[in-house]
């Protein structure tokens, strides 16, 4: 075979499409390869996307690879197409989505002791032990059902596992990798979660269930020689599962034969900065070109796949009811503080409920979407709020550090011991955090064992690990925080959870805060009752008669999603339309503004020029919080009724905003998850 005396190298450049290399006579590529090249004055790590014979670059001008990196195998010409399909989705050039994407030992120039890191990265995983031999579950009807319609699925199969919560949903995933691997034994599996914090028990769980099985896991609390270990073992098919969060979509399995996405409504399946992708979206992607099944499962599915479900798009497996005999959904009774004699906060009804449930030795949850002490700190004398000064929101009270602390920039200062405008020493905390709640509830139930997890609590490693072990042995009376605790776990004697201040999140000016508050409630509920205690929710609000509350009452996620189908039907918004979302960033507002005033004329003319109707731009406005970290920071809407018509637009348009040479700051998203 002829040697290709050129390649085609993926740099990560914003905007640079490959560019061509001369290849060394000593050195015979492949696509896929990695390798070194010169950038101008520097040389950059790149990936080979093509080879040819010839190229029309001047000779004087070409340049030569400088080293190739291939003693690893190349990437696949999937992950080629994964990522060059993510490239062109979220507006980016392709080196910037694939060099991105591998793991940091693999994009930086190789350092003297490559090779040596390299067979280190080689050697194989620890063995860990095993729990205990997990006992064979008889599946109910409907889970058997679910596992049979995939294992006979044939080529791309896109299913959504839509069960309550508590319904064994994953014990399916977990025949469905049995069936799999019956097949096919060397087959590989792809396991999204969505936080790290889940992965432990569910890693425990798989490897209980498939002691033979190598699996790792790839999230990013591993150090980066970890993270390199895990992705190098999944490519050398040396691990079958790989367990991880939303980074783990860019690994390269060559013998991928089922992809599972755990609570797939959760936003942090969307990356939040740098490239905008969603790792759930992508994964129907890569389902697509392996031609596999994949796994879309949630109590709570987002609106955008269940009006796939409704469009035909996806499959839909159900879970009706919970899956251990006996066990049933919690009641939910809702309960409006106005006009009630509260204490510190807590009305009456929740401090009996709370108490009852202590004395049957029961377990309790606290729910409350706030960590910190309090929301801000106020000077009652001259009206002085905790104003973030880079930020335009309030820092938060944490008391038992003594300091006031923004969640957004994450500036601090030690708390003031009086007023820094009027000198007055009683400031006083407004509203309840996490840690109030703790407090308070400390002063009432003196005697009740009580544990905090949030994000403060648990940024040691292993930390959170720790916290939930203390939960699932009983060692908790009462566990009070964040979304952290209503995800996934699967508590044995939680009998009653009560939700704290959810009516902020009801009255939001966001239209996706309600779906995402009807999650939030349906995700907490699903951690009481799991194993036959007689369960009760109650909820604080003073909203008590919207329709979120009777759906939340009767457990019925397809009547709220049927529902709110409807309104952003007739509002014509998600997911009846596509959005994408120019931000542009600067000390100064009004630079900002005035950039994305030159980005909609641009882009008005491209449209009347593309005579392109499906899309629709808005006027730039200041987003919703308008100073972060000292940015003052504005936003331009992009709609369009097709993903077909926004991506002919958005490729030209991002091209010409290139154009404009502005000093402001700006980056686009794609399917934003915030407008
Ligand atoms: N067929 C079955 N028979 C008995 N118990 C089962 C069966 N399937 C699952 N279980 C048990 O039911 C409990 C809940 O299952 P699992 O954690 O898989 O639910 P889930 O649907 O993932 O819940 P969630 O969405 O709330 O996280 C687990 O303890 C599991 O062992
Ligand atoms: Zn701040």
């Amino acid at each position: 075979m002829a040697t290709s005396r050129f390649a085609t190298v993926a740099l990560n450049v914003p905007l640079l499409p490959p560019l061509t290399y001369r290849i060394a006579e000593t050195m015979s590529p492949c696509v896929g390869d990695r390798c070194v090249v010169p950038l101008g004055r520097r040389q950059e790590v790149g990936l080979i996307v093509a080879l040819s014979d010839q190229t029309t670059i001047d000779p004087k001008k070409q340049k030569t690879i400088i080293r190739l990196l291939n003693e690893t195998e190349p990437v696949s010409e999937i992950w080629l197409k994964l990522t060059r399909f993510a490239a062109d989705y979220y507006q980016h050039s392709w080196g910037e989505v694939s060099i991105a994407a591998l793991p940091t030992f693999f994009k930086t120039k190789p350092g003297p002791k490559y090779e040596q890191s390299l067979e280190r990265l080689r050697k194989p995983y620890k063995e860990k032990k095993i729990d205990k031999p997990s006992g064979v579950l008889t599946l109910n009807d409907e889970q058997q059902l679910a596992v049979e319609a995939v294992d006979h699925a044939k080529g791309f199969a896109p299913y959504v596992l839509h069960g309550v919560t508590g319904s064994g949903k994953t014990e399916v995933y977990l025949r469905m990798m049995e069936s799999l691997f019956i097949k096919k034994p060397d087959a590989q599996v792809l396991f999204l979660v969505p936080e790290i914090n889940l992965t432990p028990q569910l890693e425990a769980r798989i490897r209980n269930h498939f002691p033979d099985k190598p699996m790792a896991s790839l999230h990013s609390g591993l150090a980066n020689g970890e993270r390199a270990k895990a992705w190098l073992a999944a490519k050398e098919k040396r691990i079958q599962i790989l367990v991880g969060t939303r980074m783990a979509i860019f690994s390269d399995m060559p013998n991928l034969g089922l992809i599972v996405v755990d609570e797939e409504h959760d936003l942090s399946y969307k990356a939040g900065d740098g490239i905008r992708y969603s790792a759930r979206d992508l994964a129907i992607k890569l389902a697509q070109l392996r031609q596999i099944p994949v796994i879309l499962g949630s109590a709570t599915p987002s609106l955008e796949t269940w009006s796939r479900v409704k469009n035909g798009h996806y499959n839909l497996l159900s879970l009706t009811k919970r899956a251990v005999p006996g066990a049933s959904l919690p009641t939910l009774s809702v309960v409006n503080p106005k006009n009630k004699k509260l204490i510190k906060g807590l009305t009456p009804e929740v401090i009996d409920a709370i108490s009852e449930t202590l004395q049957k030795k029961e377990q309790v949850i606290i729910f409350l979407n706030r960590r910190g002490y309090a929301p801000v700190l106020t000077c009652p004398s001259c009206g002085w709020l905790s104003k973030c000064p880079h930020c335009s929101t309030y820092a938060v009270y944490h008391k038992f550090h003594g300091k006031l602390v923004c969640h957004h920039c994450g500036w601090s200062i030690p708390v003031y011991s009086r007023c820094p405008d009027c000198g007055n020493v009683d400031l006083l905390p407004m509203g309840a955090g996490t840690q109030r709640i703790e407090e308070t509830l400390e002063q009432l139930w003196p005697q009740a064992r009580i544990l905090r997890i949030d994000r403060d609590t648990t940024q040691r490693k292993n930390a959170a690990k720790e916290a939930f072990d203390a939960v699932h042995a009983g060692e908790v009376d009462i566990l009070v925080g964040t979304q952290m605790v209503a995800k996934g776990h699967d508590f044995q004697k939680v009998s009653l959870v009560v939700v704290l201040n959810i009516d902020a999140q009801l009255v939001s000016s966001n239209p996706r805060s309600e779906e995402r508050a009807f999650a939030n409630l349906m995700q907490v509920a699903g951690r009481a009752g799991r194993f036959g205690l007689p369960a009760k929710m109650v909820v604080q609000s003073r909203f008590g008669d919207r329709e979120i509350f009777a759906a939340l009452a009767q457990q019925d996620y397809n009547r709220y999603a049927d529902h709110l189908l409807k309104v952003r039907k007739e509002e014509n918004s998600v997911p009846f339309v596509c959005q994408a979302l120019l931000m542009a960033d600067d000390a100064n507002i009004g630079k900002a503004l005035e950039f994305l005033k030159q980005a909609l004329k641009v882009g008005t003319d491209l449209l009347e020029q593309q005579q392109n109707e499906s899309v629709v731009i808005y006027d730039p406005i200041p987003m919703a919080l308008m100073k972060l970290a000292d940015k003052e920071r504005a936003q331009l809407l992009v709609e369009a009724s097709s993903r077909v018509a926004m991506g002919r637009f958005l490729r030209h348009w991002y091209r010409q905003l290139c154009e404009i040479g502005t000093s402001v700051h700006w980056t686009m998203d794609v399917d934003p998850m915030d407008v």
